[in-house]
């Protein structure tokens, strides 16, 4: 049987995580996890760990690490037969100590996007708040504008998402992400992607991938489901 493949994605607000993050889900057949949507789905399902993430949100603050890890390390033993890429976890030093110690990562996927263009397109970003589905106005608008594609119900833009509020944003991400940078760097499994665009990205990360997926793993991705 092949190694099971275990990635991370890092980066900004904005900068491309969910996005790429997809497109590596259906390439290579890996599951997508994604800390967003596990978050959601506890306070969805009023879990004591979705019960008090949900105080934090509110506030537009961080969930805290132990919350975080509660939630999110028995998700990732139901995992332990699956190559999985996880988006939007760890954002901390502790979370990667964490999940350091549940597994053994090959691969953590960071992404440099310049202010300019976090501010672009965050400022087109609408997302539908039940799902988390998100859209972009100009790059992947839905279908009828304001409304999500799947449940017809109207779509909103996250206070967050305003430039007002990005830079302080930006600024905590850089203060928080540069140690947890620096841990998957000691290890050597970090790599960098720098650029303006998604599309310009992509190929990178995809030859990237092809070359650390086993070959019998890609080949099987028809038959994984996602
Ligand atoms: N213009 C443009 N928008 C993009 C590109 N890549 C992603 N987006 C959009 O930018 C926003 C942020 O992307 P998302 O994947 O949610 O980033 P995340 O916050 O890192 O998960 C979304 O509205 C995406 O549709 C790109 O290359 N160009
Ligand atoms: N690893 C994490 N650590 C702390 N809080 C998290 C983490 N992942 C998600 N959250 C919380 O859940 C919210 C939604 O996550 P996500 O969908 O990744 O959104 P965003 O793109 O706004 O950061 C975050 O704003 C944050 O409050």
């Amino acid at each position: 049987m092949s190694k099971l493949f275990r990635a991370v994605i890092m980066g900004p607000p904005g900068s491309g995580k969910g996005t790429i993050s997809e497109r590596i889900a259906h390439s290579f057949g890996l599951k997508h996890l994604s800390s967003g949507d596990f978050v959601r789905e506890n306070i969805a399902a009023k879990t004591e760990a979705g019960v008090l993430a949900k105080t934090y949100i509110k506030k537009g603050l961080l969930v805290p690490d132990h919350v975080m890890t509660r939630l999110l390390l028995p998700r990732l033993e139901e995992m332990t037969k699956y190559s999985w890429l996880m988006d939007g976890f760890p954002r901390t030093l502790a979370q990667a100590e964490a999940l350091n110690s549940a597994c053994d990562l090959d691969v953590a996927i960071n992404l440099n996007i310049p202010l300019e263009t976090l501010k672009e397109r965050l400022r087109h970003r609408w997302i539908h708040p039940l799902s988390g589905r998100v859209y972009n106005m100009c790059f992947n608008p839905p279908r009828v504008q304001g409304i999500d594609d799947i449940t017809g119900e109207p779509l909103i833009q996250q206070e967050d998402d305003r430039p007002e509020a990005l830079v302080a944003r930006l600024r905590h991400y850089k203060d928080v992400a540069k140690p947890v940078i620096d841990f998957y760097k000691a290890k050597g499994i970090l790599y960098t992607f720098s650029d303006t665009e998604t599309d310009l990205i992509w190929p990178n990360i995809s030859t990237l991938l092809s070359t650390k997926i086993p070959a019998i793993q890609s080949d099987a991705r028809c038959a994984s489901t996602h």
